[in-house]
């Protein structure tokens, strides 16, 4: 299938699908932009056409009601009474959860509860001092805090975290490029500590996704977002979910419960 015959089975899918015609020509001629500037066949840089046109019907969809019933995957994550303590104190206790392919759960609790470290044990960054992890092999974790490294440019991030799932440079600046326009960004020549928090933040979820992970893992995701690239991120959320991933995500927001398939919330040893 040679480059224009990708972008025409591209835009039967989306007209298929019965996404608007004018966000159907908008969705292929970015797509068509992205492709050139990349200088890759756009089955390397997006997939197959139809998958990449079901993705991007997915997303445009921004499906913000409640979860309809679904298909689901195997078993992404397995938390069976997982415990963890931090010297004499017990921070997480007794947790379980079970999350498959194709739905979001979500981590909430106050302050200090231990989300971010229930998140970690999850990632693996933590060790659990007690219970059982199971996780698929491919996650993405985009971490609270040090997930960029500030006196690298978003396309060095791109390179170096591509280069880590065996990604060539070139693909992995393309990938990082368009998963960065699903946020509404567009990454410029600029080191990351320079970045604002909100964009800062965008880079750390585009480094989580880079390699189309199983299972994805976001604390807290959206901080310093404003309201358009908070619909943008729930819009991915339910792209990766409607891909067969499981998703993982640390919130405070309350209004986000009713969009998940799993609400665990912790109760930190503070409060108990
Ligand atoms: N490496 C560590 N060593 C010792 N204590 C730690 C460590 N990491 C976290 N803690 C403690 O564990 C508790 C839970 O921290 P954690 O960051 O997981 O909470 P959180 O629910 O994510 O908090 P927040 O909502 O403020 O982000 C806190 O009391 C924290 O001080």
């Amino acid at each position: 299938m040679n480059a224009a015959e990708w972008h025409a089975a591209c835009d039967r899918r989306l007209a298929e699908l019965g996404v608007d015609p004018r966000e159907a020509r908008r969705l292929a001629d970015d797509s068509a932009a992205e492709a050139l500037a990349s200088g890759l066949h756009p089955a390397e840089l997006f997939g197959p056409a139809t998958a990449y046109a079901t993705s991007l019907a997915s997303a445009a969809r921004q499906p913000l009601a409640a979860p309809l019933a679904r298909a689901r995957g195997p078993v992404v994550l397995r938390l069976a009474g997982v415990t963890k303590r931090y010297r004499r104190r017990e921070v997480l206790r007794g947790v379980d959860l079970v999350l498959r392919g194709g739905e979001v759960a979500a981590v909430v609790g106050a302050n200090g509860s231990g989300k971010s470290t229930l998140l970690g044990v999850c990632a693996g960054s933590v060790k659990a001092s007690g219970g059982t992890v199971e996780r698929a092999a491919r996650i993405g974790y985009a971490p609270q805090q040090h997930g960029v490294a500030p006196y690298l440019t978003p396309d060095e991030h791109f390179r170096l975290f591509g280069a880590v799932h065996g990604m060539g440079a070139r693909k992995a600046v393309a990938t990082g490029t368009r998963l960065a326009a699903g946020l509404g960004w567009r990454p410029r020549d600029t080191v990351a500590g320079k970045l604002s928090g909100g964009t800062q933040q965008k880079l750390n979820v585009v480094l989580g996704e880079l390699d189309r992970p199983d299972l994805i893992l976001l604390d807290e995701p959206y901080q310093g977002f404003d309201q358009d690239s908070y619909l943008d991120l729930w819009a991915q959320v339910y792209a990766w979910r409607d891909a067969g991933a499981g998703v993982l995500v640390v919130t405070h927001l309350l209004h986000d419960l009713d969009k998940v398939d799993h609400v665990l919330e912790l109760q930190g040893s503070e409060d108990r």
